[in-house]
């Protein structure tokens, strides 16, 4: 156990690239945590696809051990927290088991949304925060102006913030000094209360079953203790206690103020929650730490095999995903145009493609996604309540008295010169500015948006009417009635219940229009004469007409261009694998989504 006062327990909060795990890889390098011939570049990102997209997913933690410039060595736990907005709820939630930040703040960028969002979480877990500059090699880095923006939009202290390269190691150590002078030691806690633990996170390991990550406030943790968890009442035996240095490395107990692991044969990640106050079966302690909310998904959306072989295949990976992540929640769904599917729910468009890409890459699946939605809440002429998870389910609009739908606050950062493209785009998707300032040359716009019309390609539309120069945060601001219809896609007279959206009245023209319009362009043409419609209830309100196939693909080969006809056949019946049957109709695959983006 390490005396109280030699413990430093940090986050490093920061906007997504602006240089966290590029910071944890040195401090870990320096400190010889890891030896030089082991160190790869973000140690702690270990999902394939976080490594590819350069985003944290998971909250991961780590021991270091510092011998400080006063002649005391320190342990340092480090806890990685997820750096994407989807998974906010995480980073609040680690926040609560360490005393101090470290704010990464891109020197060449500035404070971004995401900056906000983290730090403010930090804030409120009463953290001490560090701020450090970060990318001083770079000729554009300017760390004063960045100083006086830290203080004039965050309104913390930054005169003496820590300027370095975590590319280049240089001012690593000034970091290293600033944790342990800077951050306090963790509160006393009494090492021989009973058991009060907070359970920061968990994660599945192939081999090893589930790893919970705790913080200790009383009491001690070893290996043989029987162990309780307050809020879901389970009760398991600890095989092995330790600490990520970062390989798992077991110690005897782990006391107050100390963060590590425990490993006690959980069998899935669904049976811890993230908050909850793990004690000891036998000396249970007295009050629980305080609450915690369940992370509840807010989009959902359908996912179908192309191939309808491939259902149970698929029943069994989502069911494999589900165990280990508590935030993905799914039902069967049949849908009479995709077949067998499941409707799935996801903590924000982030989580559904991690999920997707996973179905896809790891167990091989090819998949149909409908359009991502959100739940409405339709309110009968009884008074009655529903959630709408899927505009399939809607009820009969007769019997419906208002639709009430999910609304945000939106922050969105962006350099002046962009700023007319990002209120107009707000503007379309029915926002309400809120506010507007400066810092520096940029602006800080600040908008209540519909859910709905943010989840779908806000931020792929942001993100090119800005060049990649905004950035974009959100929280949920509760539920607001509007004028909210569900509007149908028919295709050759059938509805396709896939490409059923819920819009807002006076935008439904205009939807069904652009919708039509696409599924035009997307659909090949067949043999025959196809109507493409958008409905709102009976009434059809937009129209196209695709017009039959004259001639077939084949006919432009004259008779001796043997290898080109078989490409092109070829081609052709590897397109179909990716088409769905409705009716007389083949729709591809891409249709599904493509059909709904909405250009600028
Ligand atoms: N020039 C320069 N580049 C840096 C420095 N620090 C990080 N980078 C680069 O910036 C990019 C983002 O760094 P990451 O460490 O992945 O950023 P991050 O904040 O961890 O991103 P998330 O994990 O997605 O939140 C990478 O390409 C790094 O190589 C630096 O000091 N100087």
């Amino acid at each position: 156990m390490t005396e109280l006062s030699r413990i430093r327990n940090f986050s490093i909060v920061a906007h997504i690239d602006h240089g966290k795990s590029t910071l944890a890889d040195r401090l870990i390098q320096l400190t010889g945590t890891v030896a030089e011939r082991d160190m790869k570049e973000q140690l702690l990102d270990a999902m394939d696809i976080e490594r590819e997209r350069g985003i944290t997913i998971k909250a991961n933690t780590v021991r270091i051990e510092y011998p400080a410039q006063d002649g005391h060595t320190y342990v340092l736990n480090l806890i990685d927290t997820p750096g994407h907005v989807d998974f906010a709820y995480e980073v609040s939630r680690s926040m609560q088991a360490v005393e101090g930040s470290l704010l990464v703040v891109d020197a060449t960028q500035g404070v971004e949304a995401q900056t906000l969002a983290n730090v403010y979480q930090a804030i409120d877990a009463n953290h001490e925060i560090v701020p450090v500059l970060n990318k001083i090699d770079l000729p554009a880095s300017e760390p004063e102006r960045v100083k006086e923006q830290i203080e004039d939009v965050i309104g913390i202290e930054a005169h003496d913030a820590v300027e370095i390269s975590a590319k280049t190691g240089l001012g690593i150590p000034d970091v290293l000094e600033a944790i342990v002078k800077r951050l306090p030691a963790p509160a006393a806690g009494d090492p021989g209360a009973p058991l009060k633990a907070m359970l920061v996170d968990s994660k599945y390991d192939q081999y090893l079953g589930v790893i919970v990550i705790v913080r200790i406030i009383d009491g001690t943790l070893k290996k043989g203790d029987r162990i309780r968890m307050i809020k879901t009442g389970g009760t398991y035996d600890v095989d092995d206690v330790g600490v990520y240095r970062p390989a798992m490395t077991s110690v005897p107990s782990l006391g107050p103020g100390e963060i590590g692991y425990l490993n006690a044969s959980i069998k899935q990640v669904r049976d811890t929650r993230v908050g909850d106050t793990i004690t000891l079966e036998k000396r249970q302690c007295e009050t629980a730490l305080p609450g915690f909310k369940p992370s509840v998904p807010v989009v959902f959306c359908g996912l179908f095999p192309v191939d309808t072989n491939d259902f149970d295949d698929m029943r069994d990976a989502i069911e494999k995903l589900a165990l280990n992540d508590a935030s993905f929640s799914y039902e069967m769904e049949t849908s009479a145009a995709l077949g067998f599917g499941f409707r799935c729910g996801f903590l924000g468009l982030l989580h559904l493609e991690v999920i997707r890409d996973r179905l896809e890459r790891e167990y091989d699946i090819e998949l149909i996604t409908t359009a991502p939605s959100v739940i409405f809440h339709v309110y009968s002429r009884d008074g009655e309540m529903t959630e709408l998870h899927n505009p399939a389910d809607m009820p009969d609009p007769a019997t419906i008295d208002h639709i009430e739908e999910p609304r945000i606050k939106a922050t969105v950062l962006v350099p002046d010169e962009y700023l007319g493209d990002v209120l107009k785009l707000c503007q379309d998707r029915r926002g309400i500015q809120m506010d507007l300032t400066y810092a520096g040359t940029r602006a800080m716009v600040v908008y209540d948006l519909p859910l709905a019309e943010v989840v779908f390609d806000f931020y792929d539309r942001l993100k090119s009417v800005t060049k990649g120069y905004a950035s974009f945060d959100y929280q949920m601001l509760g539920y607001r009635e509007d004028n909210l219809v569900k509007m149908q896609v028919l295709v050759n007279d059938e509805p396709v219940d896939a490409l059923s959206i819920m819009v807002h009245r006076d935008r439904a023209e205009g939807r069904g229009r652009a919708m039509c319009e696409k599924l035009k362009e997307l659909i090949p043409r067949h043999m025959f004469k196809i109507p493409i419609q958008a409905a709102i209830g009976g009434r059809v309100i937009a129209r196209e007409t695709l017009s039959a196939m004259r001639k077939d693909v084949t006919a432009k080969c004259y008779g001796g261009d043997a290898t080109r006809k078989k490409k092109l056949l070829e081609k052709q019946k590897a397109g179909k694998k990716k088409m769905r049957q409705f009716g007389k109709v083949e729709i591809p695959q891409e249709a599904f989504i493509n059909a709904l983006k909405m250009d600028g």
